[in-house]
């Protein structure tokens, strides 16, 4: 039955999100208060600038007090897309200590201190959902906290961040270089004015603790996670990778260790095969697999930002936690009970491709080689290209840790046949 009372919703920040969800709760007004079972009304929103024209909604819901708003005590839910830590942050809890729930699509909070949300959540007996702070519209963190919590997920791999995939996708495409790819994103608007979040990796390692905390049921912070960025990927990289029939993604992998003790989150750079169907995401897309013990491999694809597919994800949170009010429960909280050690990115094993400029002369594969061996970095593939007496080698490891690579490295570095070691990149996804 329906109730005629609206459960009252107070929206924090009116950019790109914030507008498409003030757009999409009026227009849709009606159907939502239907799946709901009441109606839900937009009762005020905060914003750092008043006086702006903002169509389609009603000017007096504006305030530039975001503080006094979410201490009304006539909010039932709170809608935070300003972004950042503060005043994020603050917001959130008091609005928490008032009794209403939460909906955010902040990665960046939840990555940095998503514990204590979580700690003020359960305290004041209210809901924390933020479906969009992942891979924007694609369902994913309710599936992982929800439809798979009777499973056992051991890895998590995926593209989470469009503006990156956008240009490592360019720089397949054309043969561009990183900067002219990037500039081609900026003036689509793939890319933010200051891209740095994205091109160095801290929005898909944000992304990447929220994952791993999900999926293995315990705490995993931004900081937790191995970083690295796409600014060094060069054309020459994504030309060696696509001689290899393979390009270059940047991943987030988060993974439990085979003895089930400790789980590992990084992100970076990676050669996949053209044949794996992370290489087919295309343009700003984001895909992500989700491998589990009973489940097998999923994979959840689709927009990954945008101010209406994040709505769409919002949106199905404002949903979901008012229904559980109407229903006077709450959703999952934190399921952070496994409490396991986050181990460094040196322990994490993966395979590396490698471009060695050496001499060409009688037993320069065997030195090689032997450095390798020594440091127990075992060779998958070797290919040599020769050029007018030296020679490139391509070289393609089978797992090893970071840092037996990195000690192979430098080692080779100081072998006067070795003129310069470029291309280094880690294989991902066979
Ligand atoms: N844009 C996307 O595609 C996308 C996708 C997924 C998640 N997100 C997340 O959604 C959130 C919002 O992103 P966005 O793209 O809409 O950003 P935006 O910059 O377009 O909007 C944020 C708005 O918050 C306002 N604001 C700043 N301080 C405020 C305060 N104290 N009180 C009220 N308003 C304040 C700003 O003026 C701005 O209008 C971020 O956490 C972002 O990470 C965005
Ligand atoms: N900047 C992010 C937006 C979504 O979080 C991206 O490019 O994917
Ligand atoms: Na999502």
């Amino acid at each position: 039955m329906m109730r005629t009372q609206p459960l009252k919703v107070a929206l924090l920040g009116c950019g790109v999100v914030g507008s498409e969800v003030a757009r999409i709760m009026t227009t849709h007004a009606t159907d939502l208060a239907a799946r709901i079972g009441a109606p839900v009304e937009l009762a005020g929103v905060g914003v750092r600038r008043a006086g702006r024209e903002r169509p389609g909604i009603d000017p007096q819901l504006f305030t530039t007090d975001s503080e006094s708003l979410v201490k009304r005590d006539d909010i039932d839910v709170v809608v935070e897309v300003i972004g950042g830590i503060e005043p994020a942050r603050t917001l959130i809890l008091t609005a928490m200590e008032h009794g209403a729930s939460v909906v955010s699509a902040n990665k960046a909070l939840l990555a940095e201190d998503g514990a204590t949300l979580h700690a003020a959540a359960a305290k004041y007996g209210v809901d924390l959902y933020y479906e969009a702070s992942v891979a924007g519209a694609i369902p994913l963190l309710r599936p992982l906290r929800e439809s798979l919590a009777g499973d056992k997920v051991n890895r998590v791999l995926g593209i989470v961040n469009g503006t990156t995939n956008f240009i490592l996708d360019r720089m397949d495409s054309t043969g561009a270089g990183f900067a002219e790819a990037l500039d081609e994103a900026t003036q689509l608007g793939y890319a933010e004015a200051d891209p740095t979040a994205d091109i160095e990796g801290f929005d898909a390692a944000a992304k990447a603790a929220i994952l791993a905390g999900l999926a293995f049921h315990t705490r995993v912070t931004a900081a937790d996670v191995y970083r690295e960025g796409i600014t060094e990927v060069t054309a020459a990289d994504v030309a060696s990778a696509k001689s290899m029939d393979s390009v270059v993604k940047l991943l987030a992998i988060c993974e439990r260790s085979a003895d089930g003790t400790s789980v590992s989150a990084r992100v970076h750079p990676a050669m996949i095969p053209r044949s794996h169907p992370l290489a087919s995401v295309r343009e700003a897309y984001n895909a992500v697999f989700v491998e589990s013990e009973a489940a097998g491999s999923l994979m959840f694809y689709g927009p990954g930002a945008g101010g209406a597919p994040t709505a769409s994800a919002v949106l199905g949170d404002l949903v979901a936690v008012c229904r559980n009010k109407l229903s006077e429960t709450t959703g999952p909280g934190e399921s952070a009970y496994a409490n396991l050690e986050v181990r460094p990115v040196g322990q994490a094993v993966t395979r590396y491709h490698l471009n060695l400029d050496v001499a060409d002369k009688p037993g320069v594969l065997a030195a090689v080689a032997a450095v390798f061996a020594k440091h127990d970095v075992s060779i998958d593939t070797v290919r040599q290209q020769g050029r007018d007496g030296d020679a490139t080698l391509v070289i393609v490891t089978h797992s090893a840790t970071d840092a037996a690579l990195s000690a192979t490295v430098d080692e080779l570095r100081g072998l006067d046949i070795v003129r310069d070691i470029a291309g280094i990149m880690r294989v991902e996804g066979e």
